[in-house]
């Protein structure tokens, strides 16, 4: 069995290892949950001092010129491409997931009624697992445009490929599944919603940053994800959206907020679209939080994803070898599938009072989250975590279980 030896040892080959000093992490703490909200890079301090004492304390208004505070969207946008597999030109931050997917999907039922082959079709196709906003927009879209959508919600991953039939206008997954760190395979889902005549939109909130992801390559149509997680853009910070290429000039959404305008400044009252993906915009972004995202991605240019990536599963399978291991005697499941193919960045596991066992792991902090039913996640996340945090990790959660060490009265937070 693999010592914390072993472990020392594994840092201190790891390349990927002074990664960490990019991050400004408490001592002591072993933060598991980038998968929820991502450590504060180190340079973010130092971009929100300039941006609120220079930028907006100095410069005032003209820094949405001088600072390129309008182009900021877009300038991000570029910058995160390359980790989605996407071009220039094709991504904007802006705004929530939520909002982002609303756009999207409001965009492609759109574009599927004006065709003639899908247009009586009226499914949109996710998994019932699905993150509950991404079900929740999709439901209130449909009831907002009154005209017979609906959601058809699929129960296993293995039953996707039959439910995504020629009934369905819009195929709507989450790459990588929020509560079982399920990933699912982009391009063969993307091929086959395609076959049927669906369109294909890709929520990547548990997947850009995480892992390698191929938006291009594999076809799609249309992606959302958030900064906040993987990419350590800072709490609320604004989520993506991407559209394909070849649907840029067809991309119609209901948010057309003056963002969205080809000139904007020309304050015509007619709405016409930018030409590009800044159609996608709506108005007016928190400019403060959006520059904190260029401290997170920055980080990337310093390593690459795919280096990331073989980190990141060299670390959730430690910490599923060690806990199967360790905890052996407990009741412990592991919902995360073990095959590489199908694992995001994190690891799921139940207890019966998985709730109290991560309310004592935090308390004696080491940080995951809980999610219903009886889920405690704990986020693998290669930039500031090393093998040893891992071994740690695992001991304290050993501890607890072995003396019972938990709460089985613990009341609940808001925030699980
Ligand atoms: C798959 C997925 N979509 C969307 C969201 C969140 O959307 P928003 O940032 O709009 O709250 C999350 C997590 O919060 C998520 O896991
Ligand atoms: N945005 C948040 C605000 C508060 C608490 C959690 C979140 C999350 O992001 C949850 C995450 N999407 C999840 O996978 O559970």
């Amino acid at each position: 069995m693999i010592s914390r030896n072993d472990c020392i040892q594994m840092d201190q080959a790891d390349d990927l290892a002074n990664l960490k000093n990019e991050f400004s992490l408490p001592d002591n703490v072993i933060y598991l949950d980038g998968n929820s909200l991502g450590a504060r890079p180190k340079a973010a301090l130092t971009r929100a001092q300039e941006v609120v004492t220079q930028e907006w304390g100095m410069d005032l208004i003209r820094s949405w010129n001088k600072a390129g505070w309008f182009d900021l969207p877009s300038r991000l946008g570029d910058q995160l491409a390359p980790l989605i597999g996407a071009g220039r030109d094709e991504v904007v931050v802006t705004d929530s997931t939520s909002i982002n997917l609303f756009k999207a999907l409001a965009a492609a039922l759109h574009m599927q009624a004006a065709q003639a082959q899908t247009a009586s079709r009226r499914v949109i196709v996710t998994e019932r697992s699905n993150f509950p906003t991404d079900v929740y927009i999709a439901q209130g879209l449909s009831r907002w445009l009154d005209r017979g959508y609906h959601l058809r919600l699929v129960d296993a991953p293995e039953d996707l490929h039959a439910a995504i039939d020629r009934d369905v206008a819009v195929v709507m997954l989450t790459h990588v599944n929020y509560r079982s760190g399920h990933l699912l395979d982009m391009k063969t889902l993307t091929a086959h919603a395609h076959a049927q005549g669906a369109m294909m939109i890709w929520d990547l909130a548990h997947s850009a940053g995480a892992l390698p992801v191929a938006l291009n390559d594999a076809n799609a149509d249309f992606a959302v994800g958030c900064t906040y997680k993987y990419l350590n853009g800072g709490p609320g910070s604004p989520a993506f959206i991407w559209v394909a290429p070849k649907h840029q000039t067809q991309f119609s959404h209901p948010l057309s907020g003056w963002w969205g305008h080809a000139t904007p400044f020309t304050m015509d009252p007619r709405f016409t679209p930018d030409p590009g993906i800044r159609r996608a915009l709506c108005g007016t972004q928190p400019i403060v939080s959006l520059a904190m995202v260029q401290a997170g991605l920055d980080v990337f240019a310093k390593t690459n994803i795919e280096a990331l990536r073989r980190k990141s599963l060299a670390l959730s399978d430690l910490f599923i070898e060690l806990v199967e291991a360790r905890c052996a005697a407990h009741p412990l499941a592991l919902v995360t599938p073990r095959n590489h193919a199908q694992r995001g960045s994190h690891v799921s596991i139940t207890h019966p009072q998985g709730y109290a066992v991560m309310q004592a792991l935090i308390a004696r902090s080491v940080i995951g989250d809980y999610r219903e039913p009886e889920i405690m996640r704990f986020g693998l996340t290669p930039l500031y975590l090393g093998f040893t945090d891992v071994w740690d990790a695992v001991e304290v959660l050993r501890d607890i279980l072995d003396r019972q060490d938990f709460n089985a009265n613990q009341s609940r937070d808001a925030v699980t």
